[in-house]
């Protein structure tokens, strides 16, 4: 099914899109004023903590929930007045496991594809075809529920892909995966992406994954865009990390005084007991050299590190914590639904 397009090629345009929820007595913003143009082709990926708002984000752009405020338009058509006509032009596939447990993967290909409309005989061939795509084809004729977590979510994508759309949402597709289905699973997405052009717009909360297969990197938190470009554009605002360690306190002192009067006045020097980490643009350069002073000086380096910037770097820049230790410790939770998936 195609997509409508404006002209410019954007497919996701939102205006102040806001959503609350009330919680007995308190009221929590989970999206507040999101104002976003994504076009066509776009791999976008929504990175944040748990509870940031992405999956409140994403729902709204599938109809899936009513923004409180605010206006977003997909594909072309309102999200609130042409809920049918959104649902028809996307893909979406949940958190959740989408396919029912007892039917076999093949049947329920079929099945959803003749929701769509499609002739038995074509929904047979879509189903071919997406088991193929997906490396499910050996395991099409086992019930739902006896397939791994990895067989699972990728049958899950197959599903939202039965009408061929050309604007698919994903939440969370990776989590709970082993590493090596997350991997299998980020390359279907990449692939789909690369050769059907489909726009596909994910949430995640793992930094590799937005940094390996994302276009653009939208950062949320607390239901605001705190960052928004290519994963390599944020981090190149950041310098690399130089960490060096000492046989004892008083060189890494020695050492912490030298990089802080030798450097540029945007590098930043710590010391911790007898480590000194260094924050500093082209960081092996700016070690070596280090190196070479600080054996002059006594203060021999024991241990070297040069560690590029991470995602996990850029969101510490922007909020001073660290996107890991938060999805480590922040709960979360969403108990209400409206409406239902296409
Ligand atoms: N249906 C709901 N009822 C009440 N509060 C909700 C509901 N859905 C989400 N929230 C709250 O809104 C905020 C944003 O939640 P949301 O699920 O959008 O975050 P998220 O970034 O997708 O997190 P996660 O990675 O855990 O899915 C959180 O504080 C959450 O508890």
């Amino acid at each position: 099914m195609s997509e409508h397009t404006t002209q410019s090629g954007t497919v996701i345009r939102t205006r102040g899109l806001t959503k609350s929820f009330t919680r007995g007595k308190r009221t929590v913003e989970a999206v507040r004023g999101l104002d976003l143009e994504i076009g066509h082709g776009e791999l976008v990926a929504f990175l944040g903590p748990n509870g940031a708002g992405k999956s409140t984000t994403l729902r709204m752009l599938t109809t899936l929930l009513a923004p409180t405020a605010g206006s977003a338009e997909v594909a072309g058509y309102d999200v609130v007045t042409q809920r049918r006509a959104v649902r028809n032009s996307i893909g979406y596939v949940g958190q959740g496991n989408g396919a029912g447990h007892t039917q076999r993967g093949r049947d329920e290909l079929v099945s959803q594809a003749r929701a769509f409309g499609m002739s038995r005989v074509d929904a047979r061939r879509r189903a071919e075809d997406l088991l193929a795509a997906f490396d499910l084809t050996e395991h099409a004729g086992r019930p739902v529920s006896t397939l791994s977590g990895g067989q699972r979510r990728r049958l899950d994508v197959a599903i939202g892909l039965v009408h061929t759309p050309s604007l698919l949402f994903l939440d969370e597709p990776s989590t709970g995966l082993d590493p090596q289905n997350r991997a299998n699973l980020q390359q279907q997405i990449e692939r789909l992406h690369a050769e059907q052009n489909t726009t596909i717009v994910l949430t995640t909360h793992y930094l590799e994954e937005a940094d390996a297969i994302a276009d653009r990197v939208i950062v949320i938190d607390h239901g605001r865009v705190i960052a928004d470009d290519t994963a390599t554009r944020l981090k190149s605002g950041l310098g690399d990390l130089v960490t060096l360690g000492f046989a004892g306190r008083e060189q890494a002192v020695i050492a912490a005084e030298r990089a802080a009067a030798g450097l540029p006045a945007d590098a930043t020097v710590e010391r911790s007991g007898q480590v000194v980490t260094i924050r500093a643009a082209r960081g092996a350069e700016t070690a070596a050299g280090l190196v070479q002073d600080l054996a002059g000086l006594g203060a021999p380096v024991q241990r070297i590190t040069v560690a590029q910037p991470t995602l996990d770097d850029v969101f510490l820049d922007l909020t001073g914590r660290s996107l890991r230790e938060s999805n480590e410790t922040t709960p979360t939770a969403t108990d209400e639904t409206e409406g239902a998936a296409a």
